[in-house]
């Protein structure tokens, strides 16, 4: 039987196993030619505990570097991947890349060796463009394809230079009313959804992939320790939605190693530089980072890491800034990503919130106080905040945006007031009158996106103050006739009108240096002529 296995030179005679304990690993590490004789020889494992093997003798792979452990008594002979996470002279510390139990001290630890002689020690994912999109796979990019003429792609690799990089300028839409108008999204742009426990973040995030059906956006969905029925509904939320054949989904369930959950995120940030090297633009979603930091904890804590606040290591800031500066808006394509994070009890000055905060170019936060009274998606005003999306937004949205913050921020100031409403004075009753029907305007149920040409139509007619003739309960029965009512008047009189704004919104992106570029082409004018035909037609 033994002599049958493939890896039978690799078992570790007994005369043979001391010797590659007593090889001196300075002298492995300087010299090539003794690397090379290295990985042709396999190292014993002295003790597995919580999915960790120690080595007897040091591995000659770098941190982080891949290693492979195979049992020389199967035939065929079966391996599965570990992680290098520590190192001395006397033995390496690797962590499992299978299920714990496969682990046990009767396997081996070997480095593979490439076709052109080189050691395999770089975690790669290996895929196939053409067949990527429309999957559900694994961080190793295994899905249910076969993998022909495929790509080899780095996992965990430095972030692109400046020079590579221009700033932000085009907008993301994400199809959710609040969002676009308020905290608009550029493509590029890191903007973190924040909140507690069942808020709402996960629904904002593929809403917001919903919504770039009719883009070429190529969508990467990171699911980081979430339960596979969790998976299993995104995954028919996408199919029913039809925005399963441009997404991409990674996961790592909350039942597999932590190390899976801990390279899951650069997997996904792998695929998606792939798309946005190629001259288009991804959007890529790490559904969360605070049980990635949780998963990258527990594995610190397992190698005795001297842990600092909250227990987390020192260096999961440098391992979250690393991973999160790799999006861009690059000359080739854009690369945008939407980090979420779960807070304790609404606590945002917490370790990892206020990292990811400092590191990300805006936040949305999603209040849980909100999403108990219905108010729904649950955006906190005061608290979200996009530093660079205005730059892409619409100059004509940007204009409406400010005033509806500033109405909807004094709105949630005077709310508390609702229950006196008899009793103040008529300037407050007048704001609360208009602030409870913006607050229903804003509001939005899932998987109901709203085009960027119907948002601009009715941010206006909110603007030109529309919402006095509807009553706070009829708000948005109001949206949906006015929509439809919009586009039904644009396809029977003024179709060439429609036309106008498809093209106009496909030459934007070349004009995006010209702010004045809307005003002049008699943009606001056709809104305030649709606008003014509507509002006629009201109820006085
Ligand atoms: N705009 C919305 N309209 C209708 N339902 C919504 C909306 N937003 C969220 N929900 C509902 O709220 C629930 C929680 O949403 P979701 O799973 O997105 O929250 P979460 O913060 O990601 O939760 P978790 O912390 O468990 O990951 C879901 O049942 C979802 O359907």
């Amino acid at each position: 039987m033994i002599l049958l296995s493939p890896f039978f030179h690799l078992m570790p005679q007994k005369d043979k196993k001391k010797k590659t304990v007593q090889q001196s690993p300075k002298k492995l590490v300087k010299k090539k030619s003794s690397l090379k004789k290295m990985s042709g020889l396999a190292f014993s494992i002295k003790k597995v505990e919580d999915g960790i093997a120690v080595t007897r003798g040091s591995v000659p792979a770098g941190l982080g570097k891949l290693v492979y452990f195979l049992d020389p008594y199967q035939v065929p002979t079966r391996t599965f991947p570990g992680i290098v996470m520590a190192s001395d002279k006397k033995s390496t510390i690797i962590f499992a890349l299978a299920q714990n139990y496969l682990l046990t001290t009767d396997l081996l630890v070997t480095i593979l060796r490439s076709f052109n002689g080189s050691l395999k020690t770089d975690f790669v994912i290996d895929v196939q463009i053409s067949r990527l999109l429309g999957q559900s796979l694994d961080i190793f990019g295994n899905g249910n394809f076969i993998k022909k003429n495929s790509l080899k792609k780095l996992l965990p690799k430095p972030q692109n230079g400046i020079a590579k990089r221009v700033s932000v300028w085009r907008p993301l839409i994400t199809g959710i009313k609040v969002i676009d108008c308020l905290f608009p999204i550029g493509l590029g742009q890191r903007q973190l959804i924040i909140g507690d426990r069942y808020t709402g973040k996960t629904t904002i995030a593929v809403d917001t992939i919903l919504s770039q059906r009719k883009t070429k956006m190529k969508c990467i969905f990171v699911s980081i320790a979430q339960k596979q029925s969790a998976v299993n509904k995104l995954i028919s939320t996408f199919k029913k939605e039809q925005a399963f054949h441009y997404t991409t989904l990674i996961s790592a369930n909350a039942s597999d190693p932590v190390a899976l959950q801990f390279l899951a995120p650069y997997t996904g940030c792998s695929l998606a530089e792939i798309f946005s090297t190629l001259g288009g633009d991804s959007l890529i979603v790490y559904d969360d980072l605070s049980k990635h930091s949780v998963a990258y904890r527990q594995m610190a804590l397992l190698l005795r890491k001297s842990p600092g606040r909250d227990a987390f290591p020192s260096d999961i800031f440098y391992l979250h800034s690393t991973l999160l500066e790799r999006a861009g808006q690059y000359f080739s394509g854009s690369l945008t990503a939407l980090p979420v994070i779960e807070t304790l009890g609404r606590d945002v000055s917490a370790f990892i919130p206020t990292n990811i905060i400092s590191i990300t170019d805006g936040q949305i936060f999603l209040d849980s106080g909100y999403f108990n009274r219905g108010i729904l998606p649950a955006v906190n005003v005061s608290l979200s905040v996009s530093r660079v999306g205005s730059k892409s937004q619409y100059p004509c949205l940007g204009y409406m945006s400010k005033w509806i913050k500033m109405k909807i921020t004094e709105f949630r100031g005077l709310e508390s007031l609702l229950s006196f409403a008899d009793d103040v004075d008529n300037l407050t009753a007048l704001k609360l009158k208009f602030g409870l029907r913006l607050s229903e305007f804003l509001c939005q149920m899932k998987s109901e996106v709203c085009s960027c040409y119907d948002q601009l139509l009715l941010f206006a007619l909110v603007f030109k103050g529309a919402l006095k003739f509807v009553a706070a309960n009829k708000v948005s029965m109001f949206i949906d006739f006015f929509v439809s009512w919009s586009n039904e008047f644009l396809l029977r009189h003024e179709i060439s009108l429609k036309q106008y704004y498809v093209s106009f919104s496909n030459t934007w992106y070349f004009n995006f240096g010209d702010k004045k570029f809307m005003e002049r082409k008699g943009f606001v004018n056709f809104y305030c002529y649709i606008l003014n035909l509507f509002i006629k037609g009201l109820p006085k």
